[in-house]
């Protein structure tokens, strides 16, 4: 049995691995969930799942909830700021899955680690943020951070059994987005054409960074960063079908894929089952059904956050920090309708050129970079 700690219980990521749990009561027992203000979901959760400790990052939400529990159910609730780092101090046996969005999942997954808890990471930004600082303290602890990301799942397991001296470089896949064939003026295009992911229902932020490109970039730090490889060894290939979820180039010219429906419970469960494989009722892939695999290079004339990505993951230090909170910031405006979806890259872009790069960052130094960032995207949107 492996008890596992779900923050961001509420999002995309944390309904499915709910859903994992469900379907496998006598493998993982759920001992903690956490979210930002979603009371309502997390009482209907508690019920189901009874964890032990729960955590809710809005104060108002969290009495909410305490006044919305049936007198049977009372775990242990965290609120505010510190909440959720409470809640993960508060574990000694389990598995911390972190399915948070954006920096806010950092601190939480430096905390798991700390206490040397094994981490089944969703939450990419950690690693963009602070990959470096998060790897040595992983090693260190002897703690281990598995991939939930589907790409990232995909690379580990074709690496299974490899050594990583062994890998030519890694091939990561993408959709291509919404707008991959058109329009060719993105400047139009309206926040739902942007959500209309062709491939993967997800949450807001990730979606709108798949229509950008950003997705792929954050992923390209995150791959730099959980497998070693040099940003000039990670390449990006845009496959439509989202069937082959990354691959792996060896030296012999060899190309290892890992395939399969574009179902987050897949990435998910296997992250929790690791080393097994759990037999499971998820549907499989219907090869007639398919048809075809296609590929095609990114067109990072039209969608420059690629670019901006590898530059800044090249660039190294605070700079991906600093992409990445001026992204959070610049996606919100987005969808609040501040700027056009091709506003997300000049504020990025803006943001980053104004950065002085403090290179091997404390987190301190990283969350100083991050606020700032935020503060500069907020008066160019403002402008
Ligand atoms: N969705 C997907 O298929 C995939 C997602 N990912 C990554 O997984 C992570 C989660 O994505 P996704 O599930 O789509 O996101 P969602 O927006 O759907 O969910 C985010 C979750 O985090 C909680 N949350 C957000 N901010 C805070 C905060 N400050 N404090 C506490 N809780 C907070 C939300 O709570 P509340 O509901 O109360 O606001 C919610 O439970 C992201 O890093 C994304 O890039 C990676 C691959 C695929
Ligand atoms: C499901 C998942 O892992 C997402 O990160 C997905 O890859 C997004 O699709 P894109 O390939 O369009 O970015
Ligand atoms: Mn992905």
């Amino acid at each position: 049995m492996k008890n596992i700690v779900i923050l961001g219980s509420t999002g995309s990521i944390g309904r499915q691995a709910l859903d994992v749990a469900r379907r496998y009561p006598d493998k993982i027992r759920v001992i903690g969930l956490a979210a930002g203000s979603n009371w309502s979901l997390m009482v209907e959760q508690i019920g189901e799942f009874k964890p032990r400790v729960v955590a809710l990052a809005r104060e108002e939400a969290a009495r909410e909830l305490a006044r919305h529990l049936p007198p049977g159910e009372r775990p242990e609730i965290f609120c505010g700021s510190g909440g959720l780092l409470a809640l993960v101090n508060s574990i000694d046996d389990g598995m911390v899955l972190n399915a948070l969005t954006g920096t806010a999942g950092l601190r939480p997954t430096m905390a798991a680690l700390e206490k040397g808890l094994d981490v089944a990471l969703a939450n990419k930004e950690t690693l963009v943020a602070a990959g470096e600082l998060v790897m040595k303290l992983a090693r260190n602890r002897g703690a281990r951070i598995l991939p939930v990301d589907s790409e990232h799942s995909a690379i580990w397991q074709c690496l299974a059994g490899q050594s990583l001296k062994k890998v030519e470089k890694i091939i990561l896949t993408a959709s291509g987005g919404p707008f991959r064939i058109g329009p060719p003026d993105l400047s139009r295009v309206t926040v739902s054409e942007a959500l209309a992911h062709p491939n993967w229902k997800m949450g807001k932020k990730i979606t709108i960074d798949s229509a950008t490109l950003m997705n792929k970039g954050l992923e390209v730090m995150e791959a730099h960063w959980l497998f070693d490889m040099d940003y000039d060894r990670i390449e990006v290939v845009i496959h439509p079908q989202s069937i082959i979820h990354s691959m792996v180039e060896f030296v012999d010219g060899s190309v290892i894929a890992q395939m399969g429906l574009p179902d987050m419970r897949l990435p998910i469960q296997y992250a929790l089952s690791y080393p097994d494989r759990w037999p499971g009722e998820l549907p499989r892939v219907n090869w007639f059904a398919v048809g075809e695999l296609t590929f095609e290079p990114p067109d990072t004339g039209r969608f420059p956050c690629l670019t901006l990505a590898y530059s800044a993951g090249r660039a190294g230090g605070t700079m991906p920090a600093v992409l990445n909170a001026a992204n959070e910031v610049a996606v919100e405006a987005f969808l609040s309708g501040e700027i056009p979806f091709t506003g997300i890259y000049r504020v990025v872009a803006g943001v980053m050129d104004e950065h002085t790069v403090i290179s091997r960052p404390t987190l301190e130094e990283i969350l100083a970079a991050d606020q700032w960032a935020r503060r500069v995207a907020r008066e160019k949107i403002r402008r």
